[in-house]
């Protein structure tokens, strides 16, 4: 699959109340090719179900889904993993989803992070936050200049990650994002066509670069 066009990220604040799978299948119509289950919770029963339920609804819009943090969890549905620098070691999960699988790594703002991560068996390297982020505050920050830096040098498909709206995403996807990752500029929306409208408008920068 190749990794261009929009990384939909879920959120347990944003998509509780029983929004989880109707705002996500709106993100996948309007054309989410990547979809990470981001949920921090230890409930390990509801985050099975709740993964199982997206994968099956990725399937269906031929998209991937993609869990966070929790390589058990990634074992045990076939799918793919994002793996920040406090999440474990990268080639041991490699080894454990074999080759196909999509491994993700944060790389924060540091090209020497891509490089390990890319050395590592990275199948993407996030950078970010690019931007303010009210969903992660504390992110450590990137800057625009590095991801032109990091295309120049890495093969490896670059995400950009971090506040990214649909105003400034043009100049990320300009600079050599091959995807941009979204959380509340996407889900922090009133009803399930709002999403869909926004991923499909996230989706065309794509098809216009
Ligand atoms: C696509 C993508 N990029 C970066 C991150 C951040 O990962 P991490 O640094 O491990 O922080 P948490 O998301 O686990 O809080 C990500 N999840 N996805
Ligand atoms: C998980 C993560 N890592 C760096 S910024 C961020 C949050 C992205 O969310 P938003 O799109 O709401 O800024
Ligand atoms: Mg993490």
């Amino acid at each position: 699959m190749k990794l261009r066009g929009l990384y939909a990220i879920t959120d347990s604040r944003l998509l509780a109340d029983g929004r989880l799978l109707p705002y996500v299948e709106a993100a996948l119509r309007g054309g989410a090719r990547l979809l990470q289950y981001r949920d921090k919770s230890d409930e390990d029963a509801r985050r099975l179900r709740e993964a199982e339920a997206l994968r099956d609804l990725c399937l269906r819009y031929g998209a991937q889904l993609i869990v966070n943090d929790d390589l058990e969890l990634a074992t045990r549905l076939g799918v793919g993993l994002h793996l920040g620098q406090q999440d474990g070691s990268l080639s041991a999960a490699r080894a454990l989803l074999g080759p196909k699988a999509i491994i993700g790594a944060t790389c924060h703002g540091q090209l020497e992070l891509a490089e390990q991560a890319a050395a590592d068996g990275a199948s993407y390297l996030a950078f970010g936050r690019f931007f303010d982020s009210s969903t992660k505050p504390g992110a450590p920050p990137a800057s625009l200049e590095l991801l032109e830096r990091a295309r120049a040098r890495l093969p490896q498909p670059l995400v950009a990650i971090g506040g990214v709206t649909l105003d400034n995403a043009p100049e990320l996807i300009r600079r050599g994002a091959a995807m941009i990752a979204v959380i509340n500029a996407l889900f922090a929306a009133a009803n399930a066509a709002e999403v869909e409208q926004r991923a499909r408008a996230f989706s065309q920068l794509f098809a216009a670069t």
